[in-house]
C-alpha cells in the first residue's frame, strides 16, 4: 500500500444554476466550482469539490504543487502546507464573502475553503485504499441517513430573455402561493419535511406572509427564514415577534453579533447563522453574548470534515446547536456533507442543501434523497464515482466563458434584468 500523492488534478467547471433570488441579486445562469482529484502511487483517485471563483483557483494551484510526494493520510499537514500559500492582500482588505452572504473574508478562511476540497479528496483516496467509508475514517457514523431541508427560493420562471442558460421546470415563485407551490414540489420530489425560505428579497411583510402561508400548508413542520442580514434591528425584532410561534429558527436577521444578541435576548426566538460565526475566532464573542443558538457549519469554509467535527464539539460544549449551510454544490460535496453529518451526535436540525437545484453533476450516478434524507454510504471512500465525460463538458463551458461567469456576482446577474440595480446597502429594510 503506497499512500504517496503522485498527481493532483484541478478542474474548474461552470454548472447550471436557476434564477434564484437573494438580497444581493439573482444567481447567474452558470456558477463556478472546482473539482479536485488527488491520485496516489497505487493509482487510487480521491475526489473533492469547492468554490471555483478565481480567488480560490489562485490558491488551489500553488497548494496542489506542494502536495505531491505527501501522504493522503497526512491530513493535519494540509493546514501547515496551506499556511505557506500567500493570499493577495487585495482579496481580503475590507472584504466580505460573496457580497456579504457568507460573512467575513479572511486570508485563513480563503485558505480553508481550498484546503477543505483537498482534505475530502485525501479522505476519499484513503478510504478507497483501506476499503473504509469516509465516515469510518472520521470515527464512525451515529446515524444511517442524514436529513436535509427543502431550500426554498423566490425565483423567476427563467433567466432573462436572451441569456444563455439551461431551462428548469420549477416555475416562478414570487409570492406566498408560489412559495407554497414550490414547497409542495420539494416534498413530492424529495420527501423533505423541513423548509427554509431564502428571504431578504421582498419587503419583510411579504416574506412574513409567505412563511405564514407555509405554516398553514404544512402545519407543525419546521420552518426557517433567512434574509442574510438584510434587516435593521427594529425590523428583525418585529419579524421575530410576528413569526416566533411558527419558526424553528430565524437565520441571520441582522448583521453582526451585537444585533443578533439583542434580537435573541429580546424575542427569545432561536437564531441561526452562517454569517456572524464563520470562523473559529468569532465563536467566543457570539457564544458568550448568546447571539446564536444554531451554527450552520459549511465544511468548505470551516476547513473540511474534521474541522466541522471540531466546530460541532465546541457548539456542544456551549449548548449551541449545529447544522449545515449550503451554497450551490454538486454530489461530491453532498456526499462529504452526508459523511460528516453522520458522525456528529448533536445534529438536531435538518441540513441545508442546494443540490435539488442543480440539474447537472459530475457523477456517474446522482445522490438521491429518500424521505428527505440521504442514506449514508458504507462503500469505500465517499462512495461516488466521477463521470469524466460530464466533467470535461462542464470544464469546456468554463474554458469557453469569456470570464464573465468565472466569479460569482449575483448583483451583475441582476443588472441584466434591471440595469439600474446596485447591491443594496444594509440594512435594506
Ligand atoms: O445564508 C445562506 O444560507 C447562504 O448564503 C446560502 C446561499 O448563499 C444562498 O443565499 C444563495 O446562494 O443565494
Ligand atoms: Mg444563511
Amino acid at each position: 500500500m503506497n499512500l504517496a500523492i503522485t498527481d493532483v488534478r484541478l478542474t474548474p467547471i461552470l454548472v447550471a444554476d436557476p434564477p434564484l433570488l437573494n438580497t444581493q441579486g439573482v444567481h447567474q445562469p452558470y456558477t463556478p466550482r472546482l473539482i479536485v482529484e488527488v491520485v496516489t502511487a497505487d493509482g487510487v483517485t480521491g475526489l473533492g469539490e469547492t468554490y471555483g471563483d478565481t480567488k480560490y483557483l489562485e490558491l488551489a494551484r500553488p497548494f496542489a504543487e506542494r502536495l505531491k510526494g505527501r501522504q493522503v493520510s497526512d491530513l493535519n499537514g494540509l493546514f501547515t502546507l496551506a499556511d505557506q500559500v500567500a493570499v493577495d492582500a487585495a482579496r481580503v482588505e475590507n472584504a466580505v464573502d460573496v457580497g456579504g452572504l457568507r460573512g467575513v473574508q479572511t486570508a485563513d478562511k480563503l485558505r480553508l475553503s481550498v484546503v477543505s476540497a483537498f482534505e475530502v479528496a485525501c479522505l476519499d483516496a484513503l478510504g478507497k485504499t483501506l476499503g473504509l467509508p469516509v465516515h469510518a475514517l472520521l470515527g464512525g457514523k451515529v446515524r444511517d441517513a442524514v436529513e436535509y431541508s427543502a431550500y426554498l427560493f423566490y425565483k423567476w420562471a427563467g433567466h432573462p430573455e436572451g441569456v444563455a442558460c439551461e431551462k428548469d421546470d420549477w416555475g416562478a415563485a414570487v409570492d406566498p402561493a408560489g412559495v407554497v407551490e414550490q414547497a409542495r414540489r420539494f416534498t413530492e420530489r424529495y420527501g423533505f419535511t423541513s423548509f427554509k425560505l431564502k428571504g431578504g428579497v421582498f419587503p419583510p411583510d411579504e416574506e412574513i406572509a409567505a412563511v405564514r402561508a407555509l405554516a398553514e400548508a404544512f402545519p407543525g413542520h419546521p420552518l426557517r427564514l433567512d434574509p442574510n442580514g438584510a434587516w435593521s434591528l427594529e425590523t428583525s425584532l418585529k419579524v421575530a415577534r410576528e413569526l416566533g410561534d411558527v419558526l424553528e429558527y430565524l437565520e441571520d436577521p441582522a448583521l453582526g453579533i451585537p444585533a443578533m444578541a439583542e434580537v435573541a435576548e429580546r424575542t427569545g426566538v432561536p437564531l441561526a447563522t452562517n454569517m456572524c460565526v464563520t470562523t473559529f475566532a468569532e465563536i467566543k464573542e457570539a457564544f458568550t453574548r448568546g447571539a446564536v443558538q444554531v451554527v450552520l457549519s459549511d465544511h468548505h469554509y470551516w476547513g473540511g470534515l474534521r474541522n466541522t467535527q471540531q466546530l460541532a464539539a465546541v457548539c456542544r460544549t456551549f449548548g449551541v446547536g449545529v447544522s449545515m449551510h449550503s451554497n450551490t454544490h454538486l454530489g461530491i460535496s453532498l456526499a462529504a456533507m452526508t459523511h460528516v453529518a453522520a458522525t456528529v451526535p448533536n445534529l438536531h436540525h435538518a441540513c441545508d442543501s442546494h443540490y435539488p437545484w442543480q440539474s447537472e453533476d459530475v457523477l456517474t450516478e446522482r445522490l438521491a434523497f429518500e424521505g428527505g434524507k440521504v442514506p449514508v454510504s458504507d462503500a469505500p471512500g465517499l462512495g461516488v464515482e466521477l463521470d469524466r465525460e460530464r466533467l470535461a463538458a462542464l470544464h469546456r463551458r468554463w474554458l469557453d466563458d469569456d470570464g464573465a461567469l468565472r466569479d460569482r456576482d449575483d448583483a451583475a446577474a441582476m443588472r441584466v434584468a434591471d440595469p439600474e440595480w446596485v447591491t443594496p446597502s444594509m440594512p435594506r429594510w
